[in-house]
Parts: structure tokens; C-alpha cells; sequence
């Protein structure tokens, strides 16, 4: 039986319209025994502007009907970060209850790290998606005055922290069993500390897995001089928020990363996005390169569990980028149409022959 997903669009701003209608062109290329229902939600900055409120009051709910969501990116010039982001993205995440962040990062064939002499890049980043330094507490006192305070406080919890390490281990494990636990327990002495002590408490239910430890300012030099010796990685929120883009950035380019915002409890829809912003810069002009948001289609995809289908996109895209098709950001000439048609046109090919 034909089975219908439904996927929310959240094209947003910036260049996420552009990335996002690159995947889903390529998500309406595939054929197999499922069909999408695609319902695109005008949740933007510009609505914002206009609006003054991204997701209406029942925007969770609405969002909660869909199998998964796409999304593109979140943020504008004329409205601050933190309005856009806790407008629209943090609380997808958190109420949708999305408490893992998947962040794989490789070198795609035909192109190139910065890094000299590597060709190999092949990594798993594992953020915690739920709380740490985007627990959303803190405040503002004496605003305006020379006195002004402002505290902004990370939680850590043994429940989420036990849970993303259970799903990091259990990521390791089904790579090559080498798990990076990155912390920065010298300097803050209480969750971190925590952090370290459930790590090693999890541990121990993975004897198979080799489990070390990095200070996450340690762990920026050995990504950079020793990239073949970590494989998949866990950090809190925001260390691994700020380890992904130097990853995507080591494996080539931010514009080919992709995440996943996972439920992996599968009580809510999940949600897969590129792990770029706005790019404010590279906004109508067509070379926004669409890789990352193809490839969070790809892990989409393959949660859904359409692995067939994940599988042959992933190699329409591999094969178009080691035939040399890339944006500007690689190093090519080719815009983010001239990527999606040859990722299209390869799909036809491939699916000809299965
Ligand atoms: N999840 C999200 O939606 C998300 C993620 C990151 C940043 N943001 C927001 O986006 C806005 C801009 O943030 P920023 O400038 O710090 O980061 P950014 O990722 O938008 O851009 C950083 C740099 O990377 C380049 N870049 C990004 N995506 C690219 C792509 N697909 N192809 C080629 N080059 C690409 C940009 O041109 C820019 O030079 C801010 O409002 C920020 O809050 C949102
Ligand atoms: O989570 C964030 O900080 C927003 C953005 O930088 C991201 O990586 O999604
Ligand atoms: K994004
Ligand atoms: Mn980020």
C-alpha cells in the first residue's frame, strides 16, 4: 500500500526558501511506494514584521499533525536573533520534544577540505537539543541603568544527559565504537561536572564502546590537526552548536552540513534542517548552496524509514558532487538550480536501473 507522508515546509528566511524548494524538488524526483503531502507554512521574519508573532497560537499543534518537518533557516536583519530564533526554532525543538541534534559531517568526493593533506573527514556531532545553555532561564534587571544585570543560566539535567549519551553510545556503536564526550568541566564546576559524571555512569553499559574525553577548547585543535581520530562526538548545546559549523566548515563548506532534530521516541514529528542560517549575504542570488538542506532530506528520509529511497538520493548527490557540479562556497561556478538539476537528473538515471 502506497503510504502518504505529510511534511510541514518551513521555508522561513533568508536563503532557506531557496535550499529548501532545492530539496523538495528533489524529494518530488523520487519514486517508490510513498507519496508526500507538502503543506508550507508562512512562518517568516517578514510575517513577524507584520504579524508580530511568527507561529500563531496553535503553531505546535498545527505542526503536530505532520510526519516531519522541513525547515529552512530562521533570521533576518531588521529583527534581533534572539527574537527570531525563540520565535520560531527553539520552540519547535523543545516542545516538540526534539532532544538530540544528528550532525554528520563528511568530505564529499570532488571536493576539498581546508585542511591540507586531509581527504577523509567522517563525523557524527551529537548536540543536546533540550536544555544546557539554551535552557531559555535568566533575566534582566536594572535595564538601562549603569547598574543593569543580565543572567543567563545553563541547566543540566541527569535526565537529558542520560538520554543523549544512551543515544550517542548507541551511535558509536553502530559506527566504529569511538566516542568523543566533549566538556568543559575545569572551568564550570557543577554541570559539567554532572554532565561528566553521567557520561561515565553511561559508559559503563557500552563496554564496547571506547569512550574519551575532550575539553571543548582542546577539541577545536585536534578537529583541526587530527581529524581521522574522531568519529562520532557528543557536546552540549551550545559547544556542539559551535563544533558543527567548524566541522562542516573542516569538511569543506557550512552549506553541505545537514541535522536532524530528532523525537527519537517518535511521540512528536521530527525536524530536519540544514544547520545554516539566513546567509543574509547570499540571499536571491542563486548560489546558496542547497547540499546541506538535500542531504537533511536524505536523513529525513531514511527516519521516516524510507532507507531505499535515502540511500539513492544520498548517491544522486554524492555522484553529482564527484562529478564536479558545486556552488561557489566549493569552489565551483555552478548555482544552486544547476546542483538540483543534476541531482535530478542522476535520480532518473539511478532509478531507472533499480
Ligand atoms: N537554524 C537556523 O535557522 C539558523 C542557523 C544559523 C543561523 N541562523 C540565523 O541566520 C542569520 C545569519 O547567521 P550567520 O551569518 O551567523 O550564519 P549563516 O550560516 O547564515 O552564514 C554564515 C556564512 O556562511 C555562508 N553560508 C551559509 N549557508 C550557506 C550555503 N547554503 N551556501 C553557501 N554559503 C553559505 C554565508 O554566506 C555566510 O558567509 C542569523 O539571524 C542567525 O541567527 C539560523
Ligand atoms: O541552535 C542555534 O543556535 C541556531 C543555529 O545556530 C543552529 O545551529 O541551528
Ligand atoms: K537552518
Ligand atoms: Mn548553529
Amino acid at each position: 500500500m502506497t503510504k502518504t507522508y505529510q511534511i510541514a515546509l518551513l521555508p522561513g528566511d533568508g536563503i532557506g526558501p531557496e535550499v529548501l524548494q532545492a530539496g523538495v524538488d528533489c524529494l518530488k524526483a523520487l519514486k517508490g511506494d510513498f507519496t508526500f503531502e507538502f503543506t508550507t507554512f508562512d512562518w517568516s521574519s517578514t510575517n513577524y514584521k507584520q504579524r508580530g508573532y511568527y507561529m500563531p497560537a496553535d503553531g505546535i499543534e498545527q505542526l503536530r499533525r505532520h510526519d516531519a518537518i522541513y525547515f529552512g533557516a530562521v533570521g533576518h536583519q531588521e529583527v534581533p536573533d534572539h527574537i527570531s530564533l525563540w520565535g520560531l526554532i527553539l520552540p519547535i525543538r523543545k516542545e516538540l520534544q526534539q532532544w538530540v541534534n544528528v550532525r554528520p559531517v563528511q568530505i564529499l568526493p570532488g571536493t576539498q577540505s581546508p585542511l591540507r593533506g586531509v581527504d577523509k573527514i567522517d563525523w557524527v556531532i551529537i548536540r543536546e537539543n533540550s536544555e544546557g545553555e539554551y535552557a531559555g532561564q535568566g533575566g534582566r534587571s536594572h535595564v538601562g541603568t549603569a547598574y543593569e544585570v543580565g543572567t543567563e543560566l545553563a541547566i543540566f539535567t541527569r535526565v537529558a544527559i542520560e538520554r543523549v549519551m544512551r543515544f550517542a553510545f548507541d551511535t558509536a556503536r553502530a559506527r566504529d565504537k569511538r566516542l568523543c564526550m566533549v566538556t568543559k568541566s575545569n572551568a564550570q564546576r557543577y554541570g559539567m561536572v554532572l554532565w561528566d559524571e553521567v557520561a561515565n555512569a553511561v559508559a559503563k553499559e557500552y563496554p564496547d564502546v571506547k569512550m574519551e574525553k575532550m575539553l571543548v577548547d582542546a577539541m577545536t585543535v585536534r578537529m583541526v590537526n587530527n581529524p581521522d581520530s574522531l568519529s562520532t562526538i557528543v557536546a552540549t548545546n551550545l559547544h556542539a552548536d559551535i563544533l558543527s559549523d567548524l566541522a562542516a566548515a573542516l569538511g569543506g563548506s557550512i552549506g553541505i552540513a545537514p541535522s536532524s532534530n530528532l523525537n527519537p521516541e517518535r511521540n512528536f514529528p521530527s525536524m530536519f534542517e540544514p544547520i545554516h542560517g539566513s546567509a543574509f549575504d547570499l540571499v536571491g542570488k542563486g548560489v546558496a548552496n542547497p547540499i546541506g538542506a538535500i542531504w537533511s532530506a536524505v536523513e529525513m528520509l531514511n527516519f521516516l524509514g524510507e532507507t531505499t529511497a535515502g540511500d539513492v538520493l544520498m548517491r544522486a548527490m554524492v555522484k553529482v558532487s564527484a562529478d564536479g557540479v558545486r556552488t561557489r562556497d566549493l569552489g565551483g561556478q555552478a548555482g544552486t538550480k544547476d546542483v538540483v538539476d543534476a541531482i535530478v537528473k542522476e535520480l532518473g538515471q539511478l532509478q531507472s536501473k533499480l
